[in-house]
């Protein structure tokens, strides 16, 4: 998720063999690398079965219009980013025909021969690009997934090189997905702040109008031990926002809330909006970042698009002077670069908000 380099850690070689490759050869195990020990994970059973997270619904059109009934949606979206930090949004404004296609060519892309996917390979360091879990160290334990991961906005920080021209359309989709997103991004933003009752451009004006939007294709192949392995590991996002296209048919993203974790509904046509740790701290943690994870599946594949909204690095970001009071005393420094910070942490194995701690 960084746009500066360096990130701190060097990378080490990547696996020679994508998640994807391994999965083709069907054996009945993971390899080694790919094994969450009880010890170390912390994250309790996987094989067992997950309570279904209540995610509220919540229409963008009516939070977007001064109607009578928005003041109501907003009061829906307050309570919904304060407990469990996620939405699912409708009404978005985009064609639901417009998300299959979108889903469609992910798959497709994916489906290509390795060859293919691998003229659009990650390079060593780099973060655009297609290939599998960035190893930073000799222990740490890989995520059952392969990704392709592209700066989508602003245009000029594009790399076309990562962008595949196969599937023919992807490229034109993406470009006209990035663009709906912006609009989408922008009402959230407004209805975020009214919902707190702060002047709509507080959080806009921090976030910037320098920031990126950055996107990853998430494919998770499929896992003979679901019970092992992670499609990604518990963490929390270091965006503004995250808006999550979700598989249409195949579960798989859990979120932690009081110490448990929930399965996350699949809602037709929906985009899965989620707090990052950036507007945690613009909020005064009002709004909360969830720790999220992904897991395996023995029977279906599954295909996601997540795209992470990330204010600029010099942008400086802190809580929101009207939400600080004596019964809610600062709880965030002034950050800047969060995701570099972010990266950091990580690595370590600590949630990296903690970092702008007081
Ligand atoms: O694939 C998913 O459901 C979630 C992926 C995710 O959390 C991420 O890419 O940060
Ligand atoms: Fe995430």
């Amino acid at each position: 998720m960084a746009e500066a380099q360096p990130l701190g850690p060097i990378e080490l070689q990547p696996q020679p063999k994508t998640v994807q490759e391994l999965a083709a050869i069907g054996g009945k195990e993971v390899p080694e690398r790919y094994i969450r020990k009880a010890d170390n994970s912390g994250d309790g059973a996987l094989d067992v079965c997950f309570p279904v997270l209540d995610v509220p619904i919540i229409d963008l059109q009516l939070l977007a219009s001064s109607s009578s009934n928005s003041g109501e949606e907003l009061d829906k979206l307050r309570s919904a980013l304060s407990s469990c930090g996620c939405i699912q949004a409708v009404n978005h404004g985009i064609p639901g025909e417009f998300l299959v296609t979108l889903q469609e060519l992910a798959r497709q892309f994916f489906a290509l021969p390795s060859e293919e996917k691998k003229k659009y390979s990650r390079e060593i360091g780099g973060i655009e690009g297609y290939g599998n879990d960035m190893i930073l160290s000799e222990n740490q334990i890989l995520d059952w997934t392969d990704r392709l991961y592209l700066i989508l906005s602003p245009e000029q920080k594009r790399t076309l090189k990562f962008w595949p021209e196969n599937p023919e359309s992807f490229r034109e989709i993406l470009h006209e997905y990035s663009m709906k997103l912006q609009v989408i991004l922008e009402v959230l933003l407004k209805a975020m702040a009214r919902s707190l009752n702060l002047e709509e451009n507080q959080f806009l004006q921090q976030y910037g109008d320098q920031a990126t939007m950055q996107t990853r294709f998430n494919f998770y192949p499929i896992c003979p031990r679901p019970d092992l392995a992670l499609g990604v590991k518990p963490h929390a996002d270091g965006s503004a926002i995250t808006m999550l296209l979700q598989d249409k048919e195949v579960e798989g993203l859990q979120v932690l809330k009081d110490d448990q974790w929930f399965n996350v509904p699949i809602v037709p046509q929906a985009l899965l909006i989620n707090v990052g740790d950036q507007i945690e701290i613009m909020t005064n943690g009002i709004f909360k970042s969830p720790v999220h994870r992904v897991v395996t599946n023995s029977e279906r594949e599954r295909t996601t698009l997540a795209v992470f909204c990330i204010p600029h690095p010099d942008q400086e970001i802190q809580p929101v002077e009207d939400l600080i009071n004596e019964t809610n005393p600062r709880l965030y420094k002034r950050v800047k670069d969060y995701v570099s910070l972010y990266f950091q942490y990580y690595q370590q194995g600590r949630r990296p908000i903690e970092a702008a701690l007081i």
